[in-house]
This record gives structure tokens, C-alpha cells and sequence, in this order.
């Protein structure tokens, strides 16, 4: 059984283009728990162009599922997540200026530094995943930090799946059975979508979690866009 955590990164996207509450994010995270979603996830960057620290604070005690918070653990969001104290803490190593994560860690390079962090958010009741790619020896550095779990990073799963080459798997169920083998959890993000996930779902063993929301949020668009014009349209009659 693998959860789904739906990331509402893109409802706060939509408020914030028109400064007012419409969509509400913490209504909107109620209603995906109602309609069966097993977890939340949200990603605020530093500049809070999408999800805020605030909207992390306010969604708290509504979140009754798995509550996901991601990011690049600079002071301010260490702060925050050692305060909203959610399930779990996805760390992903952002540049500041990157339009969306694109990169896994250099579980290697920055092993000392992911050991500290980690062993924090441990030790306050909070589990940790880190963003990798699908690189063998990243998933054992990986393990050498202390995580509880790794985010398997599937965006170049999802680009290889759409071209039409589903080989584009095997690094990732290579690196699926390793991280079973040295008894690290495993969930995977970025780019899945209701075309990719199945095949995704059947070749990794034990995946626990994938976090979907850029393509879940447009197939949603699409989706319900027919159900709501003719909602409008009856109103007009
Ligand atoms: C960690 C990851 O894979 C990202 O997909 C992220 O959570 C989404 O962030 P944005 O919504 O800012 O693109
Ligand atoms: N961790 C990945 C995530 O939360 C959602 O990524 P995407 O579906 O918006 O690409």
C-alpha cells in the first residue's frame, strides 16, 4: 500500500495571484483528507511565493493524515518545522532562486552537515526523508546520515515515461532495492501524474509514499472543468 500526499503548493500559487483567500488552502487540504488523500505536503521556500510559514502554522491542527513538510533546511525553515512538529520533514537542497526542485543531495559531500540536521528533527519526534536521485552510492550516503526515509527524485523518471522510454525506471528500482537492503524507507516525488504512476508504483518494491501536486492540480483543471460550465451555464439559464 502506498499513500498518497497531496501537495497543495499550487492552491497557494492561485491564491496569491489575486492576494485575497480564494482558494483556501487549509479548506483545501481538508477536503482532499475528505476525499480520501493519506497526507498533506507543502513546500514553503524562503520566498514564500506559494505556500507561507503562516499557511504551514494554520494548517496544523486540521491536517489529521500525514502532514509532509519539504524543504531546504536553512534556519528559518528549521525553526518553523521544529515548531509546527509535523510528521515527517522532506529536506531538498533548493537554490534560492530555482523555479522548482531540481536536484537530489550530495548525500556524500554534505553527509556531516545532513547528519546534524537530521539527528535534530529525530530527536523533537519528527521523520525525515531526503530528496535523492536514483544514484547508488547517494542512496548509501543516504543511509549514513541516520534518515528514516529517502524521496526518490522522479522527475527524470517522468520525462523519460513521457518520451515513451520505460527504461527510464531502472535506476530508481535499482535504487528502490537497495534502500529495502539497508532498511531505508522509500517515497518518491516530482512529476508524477495520473499517466506515470502506476507503471512508477509497480516497479518499486515497498514504496510507502508518493507527494503529487503540480500534475494532480492540473488533471483536477481538467477533470472538473466540464461538471462546472454546465453548473454556470444552468445558473445563466
Ligand atoms: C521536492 C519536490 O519534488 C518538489 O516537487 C516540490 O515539492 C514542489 O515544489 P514547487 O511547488 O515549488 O515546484
Ligand atoms: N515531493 C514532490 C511533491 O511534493 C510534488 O511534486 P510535483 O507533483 O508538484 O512535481
Amino acid at each position: 500500500m502506498t499513500k498518497l500526499s497531496v501537495n497543495i503548493n499550487k492552491i497557494a500559487t492561485l491564491r496569491n495571484s489575486r492576494g485575497g483567500d480564494v482558494p483556501n488552502v487549509v479548506q483545501f487540504a481538508k477536503d482532499v483528507q475528505r476525499f480520501g488523500a493519506e497526507g498533506v505536503t507543502i513546500h514553503p521556500r524562503p520566498d514564500e511565493r506559494h505556500i507561507r510559514y503562516q499557511d504551514a502554522r494554520d494548517l496544523k491542527p486540521e491536517v489529521y493524515t500525514e502532514y509532509n513538510i519539504e524543504g531546504n533546511p536553512i534556519k528559518s525553515f528549521m525553526d518553523l518545522v521544529l515548531s509546527v512538529k509535523p510528521t515527517q520533514v522532506t529536506l531538498v537542497p533548493d537554490a534560492e532562486d530555482a523555479i522548482t526542485s531540481n536536484a537530489g543531495w550530495d548525500t556524500i559531500k554534505h553527509k556531516d552537515f545532513l547528519i546534524d540536521v537530521i539527528a535534530e528533527f529525530q530527536k523533537n519526534g519528527i521523520r525525515t526523508s531526503i530528496f535523492v536521485d536514483p544514484i547508488l552510492k547517494q542512496i548509501e550516503g543516504a543511509k549514513a546520515t541516520g534518515t528514516d526515509r529517502i524521496e526518490l527524485y522522479t522527475e527524470s523518471f517522468a520525462h523519460q515515461y513521457n518520451l515513451g522510454n520505460k527504461d527510464g525506471i531502472l535506476p530508481y528500482t535499482e535504487s528502490a532495492i537497495l534502500a529495502n537492503d539497508l532498511g531505508l524507507g522509500i517515497n518518491a516525488g516530482h512529476d508524477l501524474s495520473l499517466d506515470n504512476i502506476q507503471f512508477f508504483k509497480e516497479n518499486i518494491p515497498n514504496l510507502l509514499e508518493v507527494s503529487i501536486g503540480h500534475a494532480l492540480v492540473a488533471e483536477s483543471l481538467y477533470l472538473g472543468v466540464e461538471n462546472v460550465i454546465q453548473m454556470y451555464l444552468h445558473k445563466l439559464k
